[in-house]
């Protein structure tokens, strides 16, 4: 079996009419951490909404976690998103309930049914981002920092085949930020494979990975230099 879990050849990302990257050429495998870069308005979120489904590819070729981007029906999107975690840079949490109603409540609209079960996998999710004695608390009671770890947790519930992180620390602070980019690099290490746009270069230098950059409509990579 094949360990890409995406490829692009010759994609292009469209906004309506206007055309936001072009001729993107990328492969992602199992187990990658690769960074996506670029400046506000380049197409970070167009690209990232396109390999989620929120955006048509139109053209070129696509292919996602087993899913033909260009085939993609809209009754299919939200199996799709079943194989994928999505992280937001403004953690997207239900506020009218706790984190253990929020999980539970993914997973319901997902299918499961064991009540046993259920309970277990909240409990291991919680317990990956460290913040298993939290789930009783609702979104205002917890931080920033926190609350993302908790988006990861609802990400991760599924058993994802890519997560993808738009932005995830956007709205955190430095040492925030580095706390929850701990937390995505333990889940990276224990195989999870992760493309997280980012415009924090303190937090590339910090971890360095696989780097890819949209700049002037197109996607390149970018070789890290390594400072001595
Ligand atoms: N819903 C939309 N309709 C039309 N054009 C859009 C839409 N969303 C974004 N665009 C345009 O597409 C281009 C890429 O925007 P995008 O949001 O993908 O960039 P970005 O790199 O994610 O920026 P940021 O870092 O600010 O989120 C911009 O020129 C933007 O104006």
């Amino acid at each position: 079996m094949s360990d890409t879990v995406l490829e692009l050849k010759n994609a292009s990302i469209f906004q309506g009419e206007s055309l936001v990257l072009s001729d993107i050429n990328l492969e992602v495998k199992k187990g990658d951490f690769v960074y996506l870069i670029g400046k506000t308005g380049s197409g970070k979120s167009s690209f990232m909404k396109t390999l989620y489904g929120d955006l048509k590819l139109t053209k070129g070729e696509g292919h996602i976690v087993d899913y033909d981007l260009l085939k993609l029906k809209e009754k299919e999107i939200p199996f799709l998103r079943r194989k994928l975690g999505i992280v937001f840079q403004d953690f997207k949490l239900l506020t009218d309930r706790t984190i253990n109603d929020n999980l539970l409540f993914v997973l319901k609209a997902t299918g499961w049914k064991d009540k046993a079960k259920m309970t277990e996998r909240v409990a291991s999710v919680l317990d990956k981002v460290d913040m298993k004695t939290k789930g009783f608390k609702f979104p205002h009671e917890l931080s920033g920092g926190e609350q993302q770890r908790i988006a990861i947790a609802r990400a991760l519930l599924n058993d994802p085949e890519l997560i993808l992180a738009d932005e995830p620390t956007g709205n955190l602070d430095p040492q925030t930020s580095i706390e929850v980019m701990e937390v995505l690099q333990e889940i990276n290490k224990n195989g999870n494979t992760i493309l997280m746009a980012t415009h924090d270069y303190a937090l590339l230098l910090k971890y360095p990975s696989k780097t890819l950059k949209c700049d002037d409509n197109k996607v390149f990579e970018v070789v890290q230099r390594k400072a001595n």
